[in-house]
């Protein structure tokens, strides 16, 4: 039986964890049983209870004061660690998880992790070795939106985690709540790049037009600009996520669903606005 998994990646601060314990509680509420990795050697402190946290292998501080590196340095080496280490260590940790678990992996923000450091390709890897169907779930802050060269560069940012880990891929933006213009923000969804073109263009200084048309033109042909808004006040809008997250690694489909107690009165809601709690 396949086992399931969500790694939760994206920039520093971007709601990572919080989507992490928002997800963990809206599915003991519905009676689904989700377990929550720490892969965060820096974490202090936790909203959910951690299932398998990395700090019992490695801590950052140890690392950073035995071997004199900086807070960057200092987690590179505790995932390489990580790495090292999986065949003994984590399958150990993850064999109380088999048969339709579903396990969400709380990753560190550093960005470099995501570009060109293959640690969390060889993470990914054996994961699907031990038959987990995994999905990367990129988080980035819906403050990326409010300017269209940042937007971009969220865009980008994300593409290069695509690129390098080609697992099913879910970018989501989060912090809805904080979002004044919610309105403003539906182009950014599912926009037409050729808006974004034009807006890009306005932005910058003629001589960017043709580089502004080719960056428009990669992330239209990787199909990128798709995210879906989360506002964890909202379980309808953390329901709505989850569905599309549960479709992209077939769970539900394969599997029988791991219900702790069903609720017979939760119903789940369909895909458009309103339901998405957006
Ligand atoms: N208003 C609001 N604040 C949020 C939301 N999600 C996260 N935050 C806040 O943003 C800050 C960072 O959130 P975290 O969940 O720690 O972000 P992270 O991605 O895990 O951060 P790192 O692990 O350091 O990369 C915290 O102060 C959270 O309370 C949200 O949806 N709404
Ligand atoms: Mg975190």
């Amino acid at each position: 039986m396949p086992r399931y998994a969500q790694l939760v990646i994206g920039p520093a601060g971007s709601g990572k964890s919080t989507y992490c314990a928002n997800l963990h509680q809206h599915c003991e509420s519905i009676g689904r049983v989700v377990h929550v990795v720490n892969l965060d050697p820096a974490a202090e402190h936790f909203s959910y209870p951690v299932a398998v946290d990395i700090r019992e292998l490695i801590s950052l501080e140890d690392v950073m004061e035995e071997l004199h590196l900086g807070p960057n340095g200092g987690l590179i080496y505790c995932m390489e660690y990580l790495e090292e280490n999986l065949d003994d260590w984590l399958s150990e940790q993850l064999e109380d998880y088999i048969d339709d678990d579903y396990l969400v992996f709380d990753c560190p923000g550093q960005i470099e992790l995501y570009s060109h450091i293959p640690v969390l390709r060889g993470f990914v890897d054996q994961l699907k070795n031990w038959d987990f169907q995994v999905c990367a779930v990129y988080l980035l802050d819906s403050q990326f939106v409010s300017d269209m060269a940042k937007y971009i560069s969220g865009c980008l940012a994300s593409l290069s985690a695509m690129i390098q880990l080609e697992l099913p891929h879910i970018n989501v933006l989060t912090k809805m709540d904080l979002l004044e213009d919610k309105k403003g923000i539906k182009k950014f969804l599912d926009p037409d790049t050729r808006l974004l073109l034009a807006d890009l263009n306005q932005q910058m200084a003629p001589r960017f037009s043709k580089l502004n048309h080719s960056l428009a033109e990669l992330v239209d042909d990787y199909s990128m600009v798709n995210f879906i808004p989360l506002d964890i006040r909202k379980e309808k809008s953390i329901h709505y996520l989850l569905s599309h997250i549960d479709n992209a690694i077939q769970f539900g489909e394969d599997a029988e669903v791991k219900v702790k107690e069903f609720d017979p009165d939760f119903t789940a809601p369909d895909a458009d606005d309103e339901e998405s709690g957006f």
